[in-house]
């Protein structure tokens, strides 16, 4: 599949890895997995093995055949599968995306490493150079998240002059709230084709306008459906319906953001919605608790994103 891709658009489901109650990957549900995406929510990208998919959490067998199983129950149904393919490591992350080529994935992305940092642009660039020198017919895309990374060099600078030094460079994974730095981004590079990826779902709207041609996010496993009217009501320039699209998806981010919310979270409430047992995350995640699945799944009956058959008439707050 390294022919020239169609460019990645849309909304991409940060995917969560399915695990056992004893804490193995349960590969046996990721083909239901890509039939609930495609089917219930009209979601047909996934970005694998990220946060959300606790990548850093597994070891590298386990990414290869999560990767591997990705691939297999996604073909003819999945649009684009990304694999994000960053380690500490550089050895590892290369192994990852001669991997990710070899079975045939739409493209690759890369975090900074986060432990041992690269202290400017030109170490992380010459690092992520040589991950995609391992994979070079694939997209390659930067995964900005700095607030997990602690490397805190802006996409914008990043950017610069990537082409030259990484010519597989397709692309940008932007999860920062720094709406500056993301709009300089597309500003800089209007004449290149590439794809500008957000990755703060409660903020998708105002990255709309800033530029973005894409969203990858944890949310859209099970608001995907929701988001999408959003991103059409953006289309057709219907602002003030996008605005109400955008504030029901927040009014739901904020209540759970306030109980705690993350990876283990996000597990609870796909497996809540999907009816697709995602079991508990690997340490040194904890599983979410019964009483936040439990306000969960109130508050996404009360906007009306479950079906539900007993909701009260008149209910204020349910948004269409
Ligand atoms: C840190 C993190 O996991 N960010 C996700 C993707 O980048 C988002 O999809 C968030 O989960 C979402 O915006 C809710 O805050
Ligand atoms: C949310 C996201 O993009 C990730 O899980 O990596």
């Amino acid at each position: 599949m390294a022919s020239p891709k169609k460019k990645l658009q849309g909304l991409v489901a940060a995917t969560v890895t399915p695990m056992t109650e004893h804490g193995e990957i349960n590969f046996s549900v990721i083909g239901r997995y890509v039939d609930y995406l495609v089917e219930e929510q009209g979601v047909k990208n996934v970005f694998v093995n990220g946060t959300t998919g606790e990548g850093l959490s597994l070891s590298i067998s386990e990414r290869c055949r999560v990767a591997e199983e990705w691939v297999t129950k996604g073909r003819n149904k999945l649009d684009q599968i990304v694999i994000h393919v960053g380690a500490l490591s550089l050895k590892e992350s290369q192994e990852l995306a001669q991997h990710a080529a070899e079975i045939g994935a739409d493209g690759i992305a890369v975090i900074a490493p986060f432990f041992l940092k690269p202290w400017n642009k030109d170490v992380l660039v010459n690092f992520l150079k040589e991950v995609a020198a391992a994979a070079p017919a694939l997209p390659f895309y930067y995964y900005h998240i700095p607030a997990l990374t602690g490397v805190k060099i802006r996409a914008e600078e990043l950017l610069d002059g990537i082409q030259d030094k990484i010519p597989s460079f397709q692309g940008l994974k932007f999860s920062d709230t720094d709406l500056l730095d993301f709009g300089q981004c597309v500003d800089q590079n209007r004449q290149r084709q590439f794809a500008f990826l957000f990755g703060v779902d409660e903020q998708l709207l105002s990255a709309l306008v800033m530029g973005a041609t894409g969203a990858v996010g944890s949310t859209y496993n099970y608001l995907g459906k929701k988001t999408k009217q959003m991103l059409e009501a953006f289309e057709r320039k219907d602002f003030s319906s996008a605005l109400n699209h955008q504030f029901c998806i927040q009014r739901f981010i904020n209540f759970v953001v306030k109980l705690g919310f993350g990876v283990s979270q996000t597990k609870a409430i796909m497996t809540l919605v999907s009816g697709i047992p995602m079991g508990p995350p690997r340490l040194p995640l904890q599983k979410a608790s019964r009483e936040f699945t439990d306000n969960a799944e109130a508050k996404l009956k009360s906007l009306n994103f479950l079906s539900c058959t007993d909701l009260k008439d008149g209910d204020m707050e349910a948004c269409s």
